[in-house]
């Protein structure tokens, strides 16, 4: 090393260790000015925990987001809240408790709640008892603690629907507090009713599935879903099969089916841009009644159709191609029973929709309404050229057939809904300072 490098090395020397020794100054002054309650330090604990310290030598890293025996997220961390740099599973066990916290809250007994329930329309042709969307036209049920029983309704089917315990909200509400195992208060309902009552379009479905909801909040029980969908089975076998209730809890399309073990269902994707134009007819139709018609056995030949129709229905529905749906929703098990014995308006309303531009058409449920899927939508109905739908004239023929057969009734023009119910208010909300859900909307 020659005289010149000599110099260097030493220069360089001598500033690093200036410069360390300037950190260490800046850093004990830091310590010292900071705040105790935020800070982010390494210590050794003089009373650590023992199943911390005891077991480890170690030093612990302090996370100021938690505290382990609140689980409150907050400012000021005790002297004994300790952590391993590296240890993963402590770090794991608080946010667990954290969370549990969080969840012993949200599951206290309410006072009161509501819960949003779409419309649903079941088999879609030849999926029967299997499969069903979610429609976009809504009750909401208001359940409150209360002195006495009482249930009050307004809207759609408000003076038919059963105002004693024979409500089908009512038997969802007592089969929550079954489930939660816990004796149910008395309680009062109210229902703002859009769904039609009776006419195919699942009311009875939603208002089970309105009930178990709004049971499990006032009572504060919470299911679990993976892999067990509980929520699912509750309510499909009070209704007896999930081609409603599935897709009223999830929304979208949903194929459903019993393994032997539990329902299980999936969602199966549905085309962008679609519609549903329905022909609603004044008369109630009972499920029970058009069950009725049904005999127990069908041949072999109609079994094929309907399995080769159901799955070109779903394939349709996947892929978005739209021109195979009219033979996705034919089907022999059921709607020329209906047709028959209950429903004449049924095959020329769906050939009058077909040939004024639906991509397909069917009955609705177990009846009596009849709904059409349309293509071209794009977002609102109110701000696209009605040239580029098809809703409107095939709306037009639909009512045509309708009035031709004596058929009272109306049409409505919705679409698929993706989302399933929801509870929109909780007496005391979930919301907290911190969090914001939608039960405060
Ligand atoms: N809150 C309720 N809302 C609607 N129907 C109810 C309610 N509570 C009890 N019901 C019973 O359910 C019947 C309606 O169910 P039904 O299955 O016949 O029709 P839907 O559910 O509207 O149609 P679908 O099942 O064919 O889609 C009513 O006639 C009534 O007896
Ligand atoms: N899959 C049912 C729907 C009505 O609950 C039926 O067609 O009878």
């Amino acid at each position: 090393m020659n005289n010149d490098n000599t110099k260097l090395a030493t220069t360089a020397l001598v500033a690093s260790g200036l410069g360390a020794a300037l950190s260490y100054l800046m850093f004990q002054r830091q310590q010292k000015s900071r705040p105790r309650s935020n800070s982010m330090t390494f210590h050794i604990p003089s009373d650590a925990p023992k199943s911390i310290g005891n077991s480890r030598t170690s030093f612990i890293f302090q996370d100021p987001e938690y505290d382990m025996n609140s689980g409150d997220r907050q400012s000021s961390v005790s002297d004994t809240t300790i952590l391993m740099p590296h240890s993963h599973e402590e770090r794991m066990r608080r946010r667990i408790a954290a969370r549990m916290a969080v969840e012993d809250e949200n599951s206290q007994p309410r006072q009161s709640v509501t819960v949003r329930v779409p419309a649903s329309s079941a088999n879609c042709g030849p999926g029967y008892d299997c499969i069903g969307l979610a429609v976009d036209l809504w009750t909401e049920v208001t359940v409150s603690r209360a002195d006495e029983f009482e249930i009050t309704a307004e809207g759609d089917g408000a003076e038919e629907m059963p105002k004693d315990d024979s409500n089908y909200i009512v038997t969802g509400v007592k089969a929550a507090y079954e489930t939660a195992n816990k004796p149910m208060p008395p309680l009062k309902y109210h229902v703002v009713s859009r769904i039609p009552y009776a006419r195919g379009l699942g009311s009875s479905s939603a208002a089970i599935v309105a009930g178990i909801i709004a049971g499990l909040v006032l009572a504060g029980h919470r299911l679990p879903v993976w892999g067990s969908e509980s929520l699912l089975q509750i309510a499909a076998s009070i209704e007896g099969h999930p081609d409603n209730v599935a897709p009223v809890i999830y929304g979208g399309f949903q194929v459903g089916i019993h393994n032997g073990t539990r329902w299980v269902t999936e969602r199966i994707p549905s085309p962008p841009g679609m519609q549903c134009v329905m022909f609603i007819p004044d008369f109630i139709g009972k499920t029970s009644a058009a069950r009725a018609v049904l005999k127990d056995t069908i041949s072999r030949s109609d079994a094929a159709f309907n399995i080769g129709r159901v799955a070109f229905l779903v394939h349709a529905l996947a892929l978005g191609n739209l021109d195979n749906l009219k033979w996705g929703v034919q089907d022999r098990m059921h709607q020329p029973q209906r047709a028959e014995g209950l429903y004449p308006h049924l095959f020329p309303m769906i050939k009058a929709a077909e040939e004024s531009g639906a991509c397909c058409a069917f009955l609705s449920g177990a009846g009596p309404t009849v709904m059409a899927f349309t293509s071209g939508a794009s977002g609102d109905i109110f701000t696209q050229r009605e040239k580029e739908r098809t809703d409107y004239s095939v709306a037009k023929a639909m009512m045509e057939v309708a009035t031709s057969y004596g058929v009272k009734g109306r049409i409505v023009v919705t679409q698929a809904s993706q989302e399933g119910a929801r509870v929109v208010k909780v007496d005391p909300p979930f919301s907290s300072e911190f969090i914001t859900f939608r039960d405060n909307v």
